[in-house]
């Protein structure tokens, strides 16, 4: 059943589950967004008291963070994360929409490159089947060609305009932002496939076949899913 517990609490109890799972020596990948702050400031906690980990950054936010609470960084180029903890929108099993934070691109290369991805979320991110609108990061003079392509696919892509500032979201990477909405994904590899081919398509929020476990937090405990 959905839990209707998106709390904060419920998030810090995830995020502070995965990050207990972190082992000295580690390299770990650092996700995005609010849940997974919950586990970088608890590995920064870990680190004040002796821990050795360096942490890879999904984005700009995750890496300010890591540097206020004392995690060394290192760049992906120069070591393979052990694991990576990251947050979603979305969940179905081991099937996620992420790029609420228009951090998608990164967080692929670092939640892929790791060897066991550790999903922390709170309850309402929890669907049987998702239907979340996938974010697409385009490649700026090609939006008008990917939006025809994905209105062919059967989806409604939105361009996400920036909430403090005049015009759109351009991402880290320069690139603009398309929410796309498909209703019900039932066969969530298929799309992922089927965007992925897009030209002009830098990369999508659909995480199939990446994620190890899902950290769900609640507000008394946490529950855990593997896949
Ligand atoms: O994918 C993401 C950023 O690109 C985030 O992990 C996702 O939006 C979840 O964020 P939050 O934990 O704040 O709900």
């Amino acid at each position: 059943m959905k839990s209707t517990d998106g709390s904060d609490e419920a998030k810090r109890r995830a995020g502070e589950s995965a990050a207990g799972l972190v082992e000295d020596g580690a390299v770990v990948g650092l996700g995005t967004g609010s849940t997974t702050a919950h586990a970088i400031r608890a590995l920064g906690e870990a680190v004040a008291e002796g821990l050795d980990v360096r942490g890879v950054p999904t984005s700009y936010q995750s890496g300010a963070l890591a540097r206020e609470v004392g995690i060394p960084i290192v760049a992906l180029a120069d070591a393979t994360p052990d694991i990576a903890i990251d947050g979603a929108d979305q969940f179905a099993g081991g099937s996620l929409v992420k790029g609420g934070g228009a951090a998608h691109a990164r967080e692929k290369v670092v939640d892929a490159s790791a060897d066991r991805l550790v999903v922390v979320a709170d309850g309402t991110k929890r669907v049987d089947a998702l239907d979340h609108p996938v974010p697409v990061e385009v490649l700026p003079d090609a939006v008008p060609a990917v939006e025809a392509r994905v209105r062919d696919l059967g989806g409604d892509p939105t361009l996400r305009d920036a909430e403090r500032k005049d015009g759109p979201v351009v991402t880290e990477y320069g690139n603009l932002v398309l929410d796309c909405a498909f209703g019900r994904i039932d066969a969530p590899a298929d799309l992922a496939a089927t965007l992925s081919a897009v030209p002009g398509v830098v990369e999508h929020g659909l995480f199939v076949e990446l994620a190890d476990e899902v950290h769900v937090g609640t507000g008394t405990g946490v529950s855990i899913e593997r896949f």
